[in-house]
């Protein structure tokens, strides 16, 4: 069965964020980022847990080991489904972020997957090089960061869809690909750089697909998380 699409709730409140799912008739995988936490924090968390939906913490935590620690396991007791911190953290951290959020879960309850950000996929081939000096190319830093992420004992990772075939060779099929950068046409892009329609991100490897403005700001949302599913499941 093909994995749910992941929605990104970015609103500014939780009534905002609330009232958009009203229009679904089924419990979605939803994905809250800073701009919907850092407004309304837990409290967004535990509205939409107990509305029925899945979770997706994104925040993207990258600090000293000892803070990301501490900031995961407050986050693990929030019963989400899955958090995220940056690669460039390191290992680690990330095996911080790890034992953060198995110190801190509740009894019972499973522990969320944790995945970690390769190169934001706003990020181009330039912007690597130039600002931030790599001297890997974009894909190569990609690997670099999701063979650090693997080597951490981590989940997966956030790539773009059009490096998920270069992952699955080279780290394997049992490894989550978490890619935002999804439209539906050549239309607009908005800010980000790796785009993909949901159909080439399942060619291409994607364990989940993260989809926002093009059904959060279509006129109808429900049309929209329709078409993005259809070309989502088809072969
Ligand atoms: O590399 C990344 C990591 C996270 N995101 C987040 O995904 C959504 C994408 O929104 P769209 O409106 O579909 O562009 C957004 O919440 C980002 O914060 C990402 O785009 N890229």
């Amino acid at each position: 069965m093909t994995r749910p699409i992941i929605v990104a709730l970015d609103f500014a409140t939780k009534e905002e964020a609330v009232q958009f799912l009203h229009s679904f008739s089924e419990p979605l995988f939803v994905k809250v980022g800073m701009e919907l936490y850092y407004q309304e924090g837990p409290s967004v968390v535990r509205k939409l847990k107990a509305l029925g939906h899945a979770v997706f913490l994104d925040l993207k935590l990258h600090d000293i080991p000892n803070t990301v620690y501490s900031a995961m396991k407050g986050l693990a007791k929030l019963g989400v489904d899955m958090v995220n911190v940056h690669a460039a953290g390191g290992i680690e951290m990330m095996q911080a972020a790890k034992r953060g959020l198995e110190d801190g879960l509740a009894e019972g309850s499973e522990l969320p997957k944790l995945i970690a950000v390769t190169q934001l996929t706003s990020s181009s081939e330039e912007l690597v090089r130039s600002e931030q000096k790599s001297e890997l190319s974009l894909r190569d830093s990609v690997l670099h960061y999701a063979k650090l992420a693997q080597t951490a004992g981590l989940d997966g990772v956030v790539c773009s869809s059009l490096e998920a075939d270069m992952l699955r060779e080279n780290i394997g099929d049992d490894f989550l690909l978490v890619t935002p950068g999804i439209r539906l046409t050549e239309g607009n892009h908005h800010d980000q750089k790796r785009v993909a329609t949901p159909n080439l991100a399942k060619q291409l490897g994607s364990s989940y697909i993260v989809v926002g403005r093009t059904i959060t700001q279509d006129k109808n949302p429900v049309a929209a998380y329709r078409s993005v599913q259809n070309d989502w499941e088809r072969d």
